[in-house]
């Protein structure tokens, strides 16, 4: 589970995160949308850690980030931009998380099988296409068996093939228990990938609601209808003019 209590993230030139309170269930997937600039990837950085907040916090399974143990084993992230060494391969690159993470050899052989990337396992990073740094980013997220999967646009890059592949293995992973967040802007995907969304706008929580409720609450607009209509007051800018 992830719990999100009154975190605030603000920058010098404003704030991106704010006010902002939500729990991620487990056993379903949970859509985190916003338009562009509404703080889904700070609000993200902040859950794992990677930044501080300036108030307010983000635990997992009642912990925050920095202290848990062995990170992999508990949370499995992918992030837009994932950092690869340009020249380690493919196996390299999920063996030294692994080490890092008292993970074993034989799990490396198990994810590159679930991402499809065992005949890329010696290809190295710089040589890969989008779609293929998309999947062992999504490796190097299973690798630790973990109970909360953190998936920052996931969909990016991939084929329909992947697609459908992310789809399935996102929900197959909420079926067996465990916490899905996956922030997008796909509003088709989710309508089809999540069970639950949490919508923000300007680093504020507009909506934490089953997705089937949101859509009906829209007089059975589309999942993208019923998105502009709730975000329209809260996108950043908007083509041909002001606010
Ligand atoms: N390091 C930073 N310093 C200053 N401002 C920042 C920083 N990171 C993010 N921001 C600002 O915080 C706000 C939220 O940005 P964020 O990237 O979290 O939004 P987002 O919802 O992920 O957007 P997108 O959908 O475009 O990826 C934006 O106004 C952004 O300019």
């Amino acid at each position: 589970m992830i719990e999100v209590s009154n975190l605030t993230k603000r920058y010098r030139g404003g704030t991106a995160v704010d006010d902002l309170t939500f729990t991620v269930e487990p056993g379903r997937v949970t859509g985190f949308l916003g338009p562009n600039g509404a703080g889904k990837s700070t609000t993200i950085r902040l859950i794992l850690g990677l930044d501080r907040p300036t108030s307010g916090s983000a635990m997992i399974g009642g912990r925050p980030y920095g202290s848990i143990e062995r990170p992999l084993t508990a949370v499995g992230a992918l992030l837009e931009a994932g950092d690869l060494h340009p020249t380690r391969t493919v196996r390299e690159h999920l063996r030294w998380l692994a080490r890092s993470n008292g993970i074993g050899e034989r799990r490396i052989g198990e994810v590159l099988e679930a991402t499809g990337m065992s005949g890329a396992a010696r290809k190295r990073a710089k040589t890969l296409s989008l779609g293929m740094k998309q999947r062992l980013g999504v490796a190097a997220a299973l690798l630790g068996d973990p109970g909360v999967l953190v998936l920052d646009e996931p969909v990016n890059g991939l084929d329909p093939e992947g697609v459908v592949w992310i789809r399935t293995l996102m929900k197959r992973m909420a079926a067996e228990g465990r916490t899905v967040l996956v922030s997008s802007h796909l509003m088709a995907e989710m309508a089809l990938t999540a069970e639950h969304l949490i919508v923000i706008g300007r680093g504020r929580l507009l909506a934490d609601v089953p997705t089937e409720a949101f859509v009906a609450s829209h007089s059975g607009a589309s999942l993208e209808e019923a998105f502009m209509r709730l975000t329209s007051e809260s996108v950043e800018f908007r083509a041909g003019g002001a606010r």
